[in-house]
């Protein structure tokens, strides 16, 4: 007693605790394992870590079965990225026969080293755009991506010959210096970076003078708009201006599956994009056919569409709710009246989510039921039936999860069943993401305040700010974003970690230690003591 305090920096988290000196589990321990010269596999490696470990396995195994005509291809298209070059390339690698519509220009574009905003409908072969550049392009293509899943499933298609890496916020620093290594030793063509992780301090130190980047690559790029429907505070750090003072990087490819008129205008003003160079082709999926009905019963109304035609003559179907218990609850309610359904959300273990993919995958399960974390990276062809249980909270959401079905062109069904509370609460809902004056004066001056002048380092529990200030954790972040990207700084952001953990202090007192760390000064302000 009197010598340890327990941090607990976010007001929640593990609930384990871990001494000092001691490495905390990792998400990714055994994917550098899997790495070339990397150990063993470890026992009980943790869900997410073999997920990624499979991916980079899968990886090697493909590699293995390179060739070296494939060489000889990509150096006549670097040459000359002529249609016919590039064509070639694409049967020789990708072995596809042609290009779809608005790859071939994006491609020849990216190679000639322009910016380019790609808007091509969910399922039409963006990857190929920066994928093919990327075998071409001299120096590294980095990736940022939304997600992790998205950036395993990404990496997991790379095809043989296009190394990937892959760095995201929760890796260890063994891990993140075993993927450094790879890149210095070139052994990485294709990165993939977590938005939060791209940009920060310890990120733009790997880069330097010493390895060059070729092309940056906005997935899922609407994020960036604050009116998009899927907005990520850490997006907005990605600006030309900032790419090109710290990175050096001329060519951007912004890709996008639903951008409204003023999502595409944010898009194309921070990523300084020339108008000439939107690429963009219908995003109607004519091979959808779209109904709607109203429900007051909406539990008995899917039974009925599940039971008759033409959803009881489908084999693939995803049932999208809203929340998790939600997606539970309905799924049982279907599985109870002999329907083969699984649930699918972010509250299960990675392995059971994958399992459930990979059941759906070979339609073994005919219907998932699922929140929104099923379906980005999804790529099964021949789902037939899209029905939202709920009503999405924006056309883009909508747009985006009815993009699942359909895939290989065929007639697909997507039907929306409409109940008036839940379209009164969304409505509500969304006014809730603004913030009044006086909650912002008083958030600012929280951190601006006397004792967190210049140089001072000040940390948010990211629940509790919330609780207290009544604004939205995301809208939190979007100021304090705003306040570092702005045209002056105002602030840094350090990055975000969620850890419980106990410090031993074995002869000075933490609060002499306090007294010469700023550091841990501000850190022992949170702790409960
Ligand atoms: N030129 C092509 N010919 C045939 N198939 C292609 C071609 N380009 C891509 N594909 C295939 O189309 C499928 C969808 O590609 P991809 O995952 O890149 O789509 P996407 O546009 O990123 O979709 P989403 O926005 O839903 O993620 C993949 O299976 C891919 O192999």
């Amino acid at each position: 007693p009197g010598n340890f305090v327990r941090l607990n920096i976010n007001g929640y988290g593990r609930k384990k605790s871990f001494k000092s000196q001691a490495r905390r589990p990792t998400k990714y321990r055994s994917w550098k394992r899997q790495q070339p010269g990397g150990g063993k596999p470890r026992a009980g490696a943790d869900e997410e870590g073999d997920f990624v470990a499979e991916a980079l396995l899968e990886r090697e195994k493909n590699s293995a079965a390179g060739d070296d005509g494939v060489l000889k291809v990509v150096e006549v298209a670097r040459e000359d990225p002529s249609e016919q070059n590039l064509e070639g390339l694409l049967r020789k690698v990708f072995g596809y026969d042609s290009f779809r519509e608005g790859q071939l220009e994006a491609i020849q574009n990216v190679v000639a080293g322009e910016s380019t905003v790609l808007v091509l409908p969910t399922g039409a072969g963006k990857s190929l755009c920066y994928q093919l550049p990327a075998m071409i392009l001299p120096g590294l293509t980095l990736v940022v991506s939304p997600l992790l899943s998205l950036m395993v499933d990404q990496l997991r298609k790379l095809p043989a010959f296009l190394p990937g890496g892959l760095l995201a916020s929760s890796q260890t620093s063994d891990e993140f210096h075993g993927t450094l290594r790879l890149l210095r030793a070139g052994e990485i063509k294709v990165l993939f970076v977590s938005p939060e992780r791209f940009l920060n301090e310890e990120f733009l130190q790997i880069f330097g003078d010493t390895l060059p980047i070729s092309l940056v690559v906005i997935d899922e790029a609407h994020c960036i708009s604050e009116w998009s429907h899927n907005f990520r505070p850490s997006y907005l750090r990605l600006r030309a201006s900032l790419l090109r003072r710290k990175l050096n990087i001329q060519c951007i490819l912004a890709m996008t599956a639903t951008a409204t008129t003023q999502t595409l205008q944010e898009i194309v003003n921070a990523l300084e994009i020339p108008s000439g160079n939107l690429i963009q082709t219908s995003q109607i999926r004519e091979n959808l056919k779209l109904s709607i009905s109203m429900s007051d019963n909406r539990l008995k109304d899917l039974m009925l569409l599940l039971k008759s035609p033409p959803f009881v003559n489908m084999r693939s179907i995803i049932v999208y709710c809203k929340f998790q218990t939600e997606t539970d609850y309905v799924c049982k309610h279907l599985c109870d009246n002999n329907i083969n359904a699984k649930s699918y959300h972010s509250g299960l273990l990675m392995k059971k989510r994958s399992r459930v993919q990979e059941l759906f995958c070979s339609n073994k399960i005919r219907v998932v039921v699922a929140t929104v974390a099923f379906g980005m990276g999804l790529d099964k062809s021949d789902v037939e039936g899209v029905i939202h249980y709920r009503l999405p909270e924006s056309l883009e959401e909508y747009i985006q999860e009815t993009g699942r079905a359909g895939r290989d062109g065929r007639l697909s069904h997507c039907h929306l069943l409409f109940d008036s509370t839940t379209f009164y609460k969304i409505r509500s809902l969304s006014h809730s993401d603004g913030i009044d004056e006086y909650a912002m004066s008083k958030f600012l001056n929280q951190i601006f305040s006397s004792g967190n002048t210049m140089g001072c380092i000040c940390s948010f529990p990211k629940e509790s700010t919330s609780r207290k200030f009544d604004i939205k954790e995301e809208v939190l972040l979007t100021v304090l974003t705003q306040l570092e990207i702005g045209e002056e700084q105002y602030l840094h952001l350090l990055p975000q970690f969620s850890v419980t953990c106990t410090l031993y202090f074995h002869k000075t007192s933490p609060q002499l230690l306090a007294d010469k760390d700023i550091l841990l000064r501000s850190i022992l302000n949170k702790c409960l003591k």
